[in-house]
């Protein structure tokens, strides 16, 4: 007898059963349900739902008539400002792929996307237009569609087309009937990696990943509805972590913001009554270290940080302040963060440095995260969740990016036995959490031991003179590497070599401890990251 499965019979997908999934639909029934509701807000400017929608479908309107349909780039490079969160919607809702530059960036670099993208269309804040007006004399693009954006609130910059942005907007039609995509697996946005690790490559997200990593924010962050946001994270990075997306599923508002500076941030934290932002680490450690005259507020704000090891001196700091923080890891290639450390109620009980110790640990799956683990890079065998093991961290699921636009040789390299390679390493705690040690290329190997960078940041974070600390491998005759600390100390604050390194022996163990530390500013990469190969330079040169 043949074996059947009552189940597949006449039980199949139809129109009525299955739509694709895709993060434009959320903005339509927000626009539909909540019309008159705060949308976005940028200076003096404000938007409700039932507009921010008519001006997303204007612009999709707009490019879909002048040709830009399935398979097209739509680059755009701004600040945090309302025309950078419409593209988040226009630009697919034309069928287009949407890729937001990186605004720190120079010119080579821009040059390179774009070509690299084959973008048909360039939106330009007008902040970004000189560096702009270097990266197209060195692409041959004749083809391109400049548009420029216009900021009465922003003081500068030039014009570099023929075409502004409320013109294209003015061209459309505010009632556009847009379509769902034909596949959720149809491309949505193209998100250049800052070249950390190399020439930088085009990450390809789809419609099915960005609706569920933007409804895994709002679930893994438990934010109520209307949420206030505050755009200090980068719209660009990672598509700002979905938030784009997510903030329409949630009918908040985006409070957009030019500058992420700690007066203009703790303004909008007292006048808009921000309840939730993002941010990396060092915007924390900014904020913290503000003036306190600024810290005017008395509301419960929460802030999602990730991008780098946030030390526990910064966590505690933070919620000292009454800001509490989530912690969270991802990488652009998994749609920024696909990981949180997800908080247990019995924690609160804890004092401040212990829960600070547990919230460091990167954590567990998002919820839109299929698989998560550290393994032997070779084998893919996990390693014993013994919380000393290291391995690689490896994910798997819809949050993943497609791919690598033009580049199958580095996908095929990412992807191994049905995993995504993080190429960070890190152990799996006994209670299933996991925390991050270092990324491969960064682990210092001294006397044939492994020693973390983080841990020994994360110590140096802790005295009181050190604003930021960052430690990289100095070679070493006799042990191979040794840890040499990069330390910015606070203003006014002093303390020694021996000194510094004497708070470390005491904290940690001494083969760990740094046997270098050199006092300065530290360079920070496009994404606000420490640039560890420069630091590893200067390391190398000591030697
Ligand atoms: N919560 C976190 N704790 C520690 N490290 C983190 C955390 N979140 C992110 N990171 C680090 O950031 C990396 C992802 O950064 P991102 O995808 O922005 O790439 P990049 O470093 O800017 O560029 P490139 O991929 O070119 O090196 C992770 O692999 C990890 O090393």
């Amino acid at each position: 007898m043949i074996a059947t499965n009552i189940y597949k019979r006449h039980l199949d997908k139809c129109g009525a059963n299955y739509t694709p999934l895709s993060p434009l639909s959320f903005i339509e029934r927000t626009a539909h349900v909540y019309p008159d509701y705060p949308s976005v807000v940028y200076g003096e400017r404000r938007y409700v739902w039932a507009e921010t929608y008519a001006r997303c479908r204007r612009l999709a309107s707009a490019l879909s008539a002048r040709g830009i349909g399935l398979g097209d780039t739509v680059s755009i490079i701004a600040a945090n400002i309302p025309e950078l969160y419409e593209a988040h919607f226009g630009v697919p809702m034309a069928g287009a792929v949407l890729n937001a530059i990186n605004t720190r960036l120079d010119a080579p670099v821009i040059a390179f996307i774009l070509g690299h993208a084959e973008a048909k269309v360039l939106l330009v804040d007008p902040e970004f237009s000189s560096v702009v007006k270097e990266a197209l004399k060195q692409v041959d693009r004749p083809d391109l569609l400049i548009v420029d954006i216009e900021d009465p609130s922003f003081d500068g910059g030039e014009r570099l087309g023929g075409l502004t942005y409320d013109a294209l907007l003015a061209e459309g039609d505010p009632d556009y009937a847009w379509s769902l995509p034909g596949d959720e697996w149809d491309a949505i946005t193209l998100n250049y990696t800052s070249g950390t690790t190399g020439n930088p490559k085009g990450v390809v997200y789809h419609h099915r990943g960005a609706a569920l990593n933007a409804q895994s924010d709002i679930l893994d962050w438990d934010m109520p509805k209307h949420s206030v946001y505050l755009w200090t994270l980068p719209m660009f990075h990672c598509n700002g972590w979905c938030f784009p997306w997510a903030m329409a599923a949630n009918a908040g508002i985006s409070v957009c913001l030019r500058a992420v500076r700690a007066e203009p941030i703790y303004a909008a934290f007292r006048d808009e009554k921000v309840t939730h932002f993002c941010g990396a680490p060092i915007v924390l450690n900014m904020l913290a270290h503000a003036p306190d005259h600024l810290k005017d507020f008395d509301h419960q704000i929460k802030v999602m940080t990730a991008g780098a090891p946030p030390p526990a001196a910064v966590i505690e700091a933070m919620e000292a302040m009454g800001v509490e923080v989530t912690h969270v890891y991802g990488l652009t290639e998994t749609y920024g963060p696909s990981v949180v450390c997800a908080w247990k109620d019995e924690w609160n009980i804890k004092e401040p440095d212990e829960r600070a110790a547990l919230k460091v640990r990167q954590g567990v799956r998002y919820t839109a995260l299929s698989g998560l683990m550290v393994a032997d890079p070779d084998t893919l065998e996990p390693v014993p969740a013994d919380g000393e093991t290291m391995g690689e961290i490896f994910m798997q699921g819809n949050v993943v990016m497609k791919g690598y636009l033009k580049n199958p040789e580095a996908t095929d390299k990412a992807f191994t036995g049905g995993w995504f390679a993080s190429g960070d390493l890190g152990v799996m705690h006994p209670d299933g959490y996991i925390a991050l040690k270092d990324r491969s290329k960064d682990i210092i190997i001294s006397g044939g031991e492994n020693i973390s960078s983080v841990e020994i940041e994360g110590i140096l974070y802790k005295h009181p003179a050190v604003m930021e600390a960052a430690v990289v491998a100095r070679p070493d005759e006799k042990w191979g590497e040794t840890p040499c600390a990069f330390v910015e100390l606070k203003p006014d604050a002093t303390v020694t070599e021996a000194e510094l390194i004497a708070f470390c022996r005491d904290n940690m163990a001494h083969f760990k401890a740094p046997k270098t530390v050199v006092f300065g500013t530290l360079p920070k990469t496009s994404t606000g990251k420490v640039q560890k190969f420069a630091l590893r330079d200067q390391a190398r040169a000591l030697a």
